[in-house]
């Protein structure tokens, strides 16, 4: 399985461009497609939802022209589609196969309509209903209600339709996108409470832009008018999504902010800026222009526990959920059952994962109950090919824990660059990782500098003298891996001030003895135990900072450390460093025995075939061979402030 590991933050700020509407992308791209006229839609989303749609019209007989800036141009066909006669795979893209399916209905052709497994769980039989009222020919080729479909040439001819409005508002959208094809006035009914309205609005909006005006007598009765042709309006700009600004406003209300959205505002035609208030509701600072949305956090910095009735941004409200951790209690999103037959069941697959981190949640038929957990706890999250799931859960992060993100591509369905978008506003917690040979020094200075700092101290040495010291008590061979990797796995172990207890034994002092240093460079070479200690290890990267220290904590336990150094002095100096300290601790060894001893860890070090020691291209040198401690300690720190200054500058 693809993961991605993202690192606890310290807080997110910065400015960023939303990609383009998903919603706007495809209903603008099939209406330019009926219309008369080309169609030049500007800021069109680049994602796998909007491809299906591009490669459906293509089939169809529509010439679309993308371009490398993101816009398109779409030459009408002013009408029904010309081609009678296509196989059209749709994958998950739900605002490609509803209306499509509407629009085919009304064209006279043979057309076979499927998409992933998933989509061929998601219900559309309210929809073929409605088109069979008026007279389509549509047959289901699996299951009754659900995709894969055949549309037959039928009679369509408008009239009255009546749909329901209560499982999905895009079936409403699919009949009021394609019924103008009809030519004739028809009126559309809802069924039923419609739901999420305001995406039913961007329809009506998009329509109108193309010349078609629908009466609307609430949101129970729409009138298309007879003789109503779609015409293109020429030039037309997908505003940034609404639903994507969730994730980076939410960021900006749990992370500090300010974290600013370009590409959406006060005008916007998208139901989901309300997620905004949603937000300002919890307590967050919100300020919005013509074209963006800002968001801080509150001033008490802690979000308010909230109750809403979520059913007019169903999407941004998984957003919500996952806020709800940041909360200062419990937390209920209420009306949300459509959440149910989205890419996933997305009310159980939240519950799941929320619970994952630590939540404590209620999972009703239409609602969630969260209750936030004191402290956030590390997971690996499944995101169920949901792309809304992988980019709520990235903002736990914010709550200074990190994430395992799996199948992190699935993201491609709305936003491709995702990550690298939120990895702009985030603020990483920093880590120094000081890399370098036994006895150079680096387990002291990086103990000092993290003093210096107040910043938190790993000295992961120490876990593998801490393995080498279980494996010696419970006899089992440095060489056994499995056994080794098991015992990796439970050690019992608490870092407690400047102490280290395993179990509830002070081994501070043991685990440097010799017999423990062997055998910690022997149980080090065995790849499952340093798989099984890597959490272990990062679990320590908590606000607000790290000095880690090892062999490989600039190259494989913390890749992405802001600072990395390579302490080092000859072996001489080396050996007559750790001879004092033997001595000094009333331990005997004489000075040939730590040399050779030292030469043949170094040796095992550098030469295994994971995670060797090395000097790395990124790390500074630091030859501490004729340095003081002190002079080594300020080494380190004024190169860490001196970076440090640059980056505020
Ligand atoms: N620049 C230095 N000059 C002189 N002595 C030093 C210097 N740096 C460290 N020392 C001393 O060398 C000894 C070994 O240092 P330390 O235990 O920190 O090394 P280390 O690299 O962490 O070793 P190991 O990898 O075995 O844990 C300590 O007694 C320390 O005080
Ligand atoms: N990140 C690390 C840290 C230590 N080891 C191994 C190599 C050493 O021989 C042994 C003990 O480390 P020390 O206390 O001397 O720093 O553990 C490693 O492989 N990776």
């Amino acid at each position: 399985m693809d993961f991605l590991d993202l690192p606890p933050l310290l807080g997110a700020r910065g400015t960023l461009r939303l990609p383009g509407s998903k919603s706007i992308s495809n209903r603008s791209l099939l209406l330019a497609a009926l219309a008369e006229g080309e169609t030049v839609i500007r800021d069109l989303l680049d994602s796998d939802d909007v491809d299906r749609m591009l490669e459906a019209l293509a089939a169809l007989g529509v010439e679309c022209a993308r371009e490398a800036d993101g816009t398109c141009r779409v030459r009408g066909v002013a009408g029904p589609f010309p081609v009678k006669q296509a196989d059209l795979f749709l994958g998950n893209a739900g605002t490609a196969f509803r209306p499509l399916t509407a629009a085919l209905a009304l064209s006279g052709g043979e057309y076979r309509l499927s998409g992933v497994a998933r989509m061929h769980e998601r219900p559309i039989g309210d929809l073929v209903d409605g088109l069979l009222e008026i007279g389509a020919d549509i047959e289901y080729l699996g299951n009754e209600g659900y995709p894969p479909l055949a549309i037959h040439p039928g009679q369509a001819a408008g009239a009255l339709v009546r749909v329901r409005g209560d499982v999905s508002s895009q079936f409403l959208t699919a009949l009021l996108m394609a019924l103008p094809l009809s030519g004739r006035e028809t009126v559309i009914e809802v069924v039923g409470e419609l739901i999420s309205r305001p995406y039913v609005a961007i329809t009506l909006d998009l329509m109108a832009r193309f010349g078609v005006e629908v009466a609307r007598e609430g949101w129970r009765r729409f009138t298309i008018p007879a003789g109503a042709r779609y015409m293109s309006p020429g030039e037309l700009f997908v505003e940034g999504d609404a639903s994507s600004a969730s994730y980076f406003l939410a960021a900006g209300a749990m992370g500090g902010g300010p974290v600013r959205v370009e590409g959406v505002g006060r005008h916007s035609i998208q139901g989901d800026v309300r997620f905004a208030e949603a937000l300002a509701q919890l307590g967050a600072c919100i300020d919005m222009g013509d074209n963006w949305i800002e968001a801080s956090a509150p001033e008490g910095g802690r979000l308010k526990a909230f109750d809403l009735d979520l059913n007019h941004i169903p999407d941004a409200a998984m957003t919500l959920a996952v806020a709800a951790l940041f909360a200062d209690g419990p937390c209920r999103l209420r009306n949300i059952a459509s959440w149910r037959v989205k890419e996933t069941d997305r009310l159980a697959a939240m519950a799941i994962e929320l619970r994952k981190v630590g939540a404590t949640v209620e999972e009703g038929a239409d609602y969630l109950y969260i209750v936030p957990p004191a402290r956030l706890r590390p997971a690996a999250i499944d995101t169920y090919d949901d792309h809304r799931m992988a980019m709520c859960f990235s903002l736990v992060t914010l709550g200074d824990c990190r994430v395992r993100i799996n199948d992190p591509k699935c993201v491609n369905k709305t936003f491709p660059e995702y990550f690298r978008v939120f990895a702009s506003i985030a603020q990483p917690v920093p880590v120094i990782a000081i890399d370098g040979p036994s006895a150079s020094g680096k387990g002291t200075v990086a103990a000092r500098v993290a003093a210096e700092l107040g910043w938190h101290y790993l000295d992961s040495g120490a876990l593998y003298r801490l393995v080498a010291l279980a494996a010696i008590g419970e006899d089992v061979s440095f060489d056994d891996e499995t056994e080794v990797e098991a015992l990796a796995r439970e050690l019992p172990v608490r870092f407690e001030h400047a102490r280290i207890l395993l179990g509830d034994e002070d081994v501070t002092d043991r685990i440097r003895e010799e017999d423990c240093s062997i055998g910690a460079s022997r149980v080090a070479v065995l790849p499952s135990v340093r798989a099984a200690l890597f959490d272990r290890q990062r679990d320590f990267r908590r606000a607000p900072g790290l000095v880690a220290e090892g062999r490989d904590m600039g190259s494989v336990v913390f890749v992405d450390a802001a600072y990395k150094f390579f302490l080092t002095a000859s072996v001489e100096a080396r050996a007559q460093r750790r001879h004092k300290q033997l001595m000094d601790k009333g331990i005997a060894a004489t000075l040939h025995d730590l040399r050779n001893d030292l030469q043949s860890r170094d040796e095992r070090d550098a030469a295994r075939v994971v995670a060797p020691l090395r000097q790395l291209a990124d790390a500074v040198l630091v030859e501490t061979t004729s340095m003081t401690v002190e002079e080594a300690v300020s080494f380190v720190l004024e190169n860490v402030r001196a970076r440090q200054a640059r980056e505020v500058g």
